[in-house]
């Protein structure tokens, strides 16, 4: 089996030790030869690399090299996989975005709404500009992106390197809910085929069958209704605002009881409740900060004080598992099935072709073969055409510059829909990004 070299990106990220104990679990399927991390920030790199060099000693002692550096060139020249997961602007940034959109009345969220927006306009440039100098160094490497949101993203890079086939954008909340829907049923996640459409963090799962061909999905959503839903992935399972998330997920399907609906729909559906529910002054920007990020700091400053992790509880996650074994099926061509971003191109023939659709494929060597969807219904159809409606808008914003495309766009979202609370909101936005933005033209 050929080894693979990996380099991460974003290595500072939160994240980053759950997915270096995906890869140690994975390491018989996904073998590596070199490690390498790459981030913007030194700091917030170095301790998780410190951390993960006395990981990899005692655990992956297979492994011929690991290092860690600013340094584009050195980083991104002859590797194999790319894993990114940046976050341009950091958590302070996610909190204002959190924060203006609540102030204006309307829900306050990373990915959805005005927050998205916000987040979506600065990580294009960063990860347009990553992608850049990955391909000038290794331009047959896959590169796999988590970075958010992953549906504003995914149409940018799509509008800017078209013909790249090596560019693979992936989201692990299907995956989530699936480990959930797996709980209930008493099943392994890995052996739930699903069938699932819509756009990223706005799809609904249409059918669950399990690696026999039965079909679970009525028992499934009966348990739901009877008896609750909450999130089971490690990573998540006590954070009670997942736990009020997974809840209100339950109550989507008490309403809409056709599919089973992605968690994100939440901020779609009922933007009301979810701004109630929200204290300005502690967003879950805050909360993070306060929480997975303290709780990762302090792992790693453990480990690299006592120059052990014998000592820690370490767990593999969905987040780290998901990306590993989608690299293992693109990297040894297992054509194994995974929810991803493609390109619509008629898997879903009522929506347009360019639409960048999360859908269920076949990952292979030459790329993810999507699975046919069929026409969906009207309901569906209507709600993703106007949230497709504003990505594309946000994207079209970008590249033009456009403020009055900018306004367009959140006049679009569902969650804002007032054009007088659009523009304010936009306002304040410009002002809160001016580091990050490009200048818009009014
Ligand atoms: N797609 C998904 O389903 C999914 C799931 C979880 C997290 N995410 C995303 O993963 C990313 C990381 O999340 P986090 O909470 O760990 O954030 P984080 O702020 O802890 O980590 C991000 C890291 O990226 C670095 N960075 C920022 N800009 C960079 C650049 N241009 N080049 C290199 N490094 C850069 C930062 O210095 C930081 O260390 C976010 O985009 C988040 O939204 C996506
Ligand atoms: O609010 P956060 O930062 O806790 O989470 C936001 C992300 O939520 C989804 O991802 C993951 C989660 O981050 C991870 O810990 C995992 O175990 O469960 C969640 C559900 O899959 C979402 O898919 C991401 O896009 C968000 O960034
Ligand atoms: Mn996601």
């Amino acid at each position: 089996m050929r080894k693979q070299r990996l380099v991460v990106v974003g290595s500072g990220s939160t994240y980053t030790m759950g997915m270096m104990m995906s890869l140690i679990a994975e390491k018989d399927r996904f073998p590596l030869k070199e490690v390498v991390f790459y981030d913007t920030d030194e700091q917030r790199q170095e301790r998780n690399a410190k951390a993960t060099e006395i990981l990899f000693k005692e655990r992956y002692s297979e492994l011929e090299s690991f290092s860690y550096t600013t340094d584009k060139k050195e980083a991104f020249e002859n590797v194999d996989f790319v894993f990114v997961q940046i976050r341009t602007g950091g958590l302070a940034m996610r909190e204002q975005d959190e924060q203006i959109a609540l102030r204006h009345g309307v829900v306050g969220q990373e990915t959805c709404g005005p927050g998205g927006m916000a987040y979506g306009l600065r990580s294009i440039k960063d990860m347009i500009e990553l992608v850049n100098d990955v391909r000038r160094f290794s331009p047959n490497a896959w590169i796999l992106n988590y970075t958010n949101p992953a549906a504003i993203v995914a149409e940018a890079l799509n509008r800017e390197f078209p013909k790249d086939d090596r560019l693979l954008n992936i989201c692990d909340m299907p995956i989530a809910i699936m480990i959930s829907y797996a709980k209930i049923l008493g099943i392994d996640v890995w052996d739930i085929v699903p069938e699932y459409f819509g756009l990223n963090h706005f799809g609904w799962f249409t059918k669950i069958y399990d690696k026999e061909g039965n079909d679970l999905t009525e028992r499934l959503k009966e348990r739901i209704i009877d008896t609750g839903f909450s999130p089971e992935d490690e990573a998540i399972a006590n954070d009670i605002s997942w736990q009020k998330t997974f809840d209100q997920a339950r109550q989507m399907l008490i309403d809409f009881p056709e599919f089973l609906p992605n968690t994100y729909l939440q901020y779609y559906l009922y933007p009301e409740a979810m701004v109630e529910k929200e204290d300005p002054n502690h967003t879950r920007a805050r909360q993070v900060i306060e929480g997975r990020q303290k709780h990762v700091h302090d792992l790693c400053e453990r480990i690299i004080d006592k120059g052990t992790a014998r000592e820690e509880e370490l767990h593999v996650d969905v987040h780290g598992v998901f990306m590993v074994k989608a690299a293992e099926s693109l990297a040894y061509n297992l054509g194994e099935r995974f929810i991803v971003l493609v390109e619509n191109n008629g898997v879903i023939p009522n929506l347009p072709a360019n639409a960048m659709v999360e859908v269920p494929a076949l990952l292979t060597s030459s790329g993810p073969k999507p699975f046919s969807v069929g026409e969906i219904p009207t309901f569906y159809k209507g709600l993703i055409e106007g949230q497709l409606a504003y990505e594309q808008q946000v994207v079209d914003a970008y590249f033009e510059t456009s403020y009055q495309k900018l306004v367009q766009a959140l006049t679009l979202n569902r969650t804002v829909i007032s054009a007088t609370k659009a523009k304010e909101i936009v306002d304040d936005l410009i002002v809160a990004n001016e580091k990050y933005w490009p200048r818009f033209k009014k």
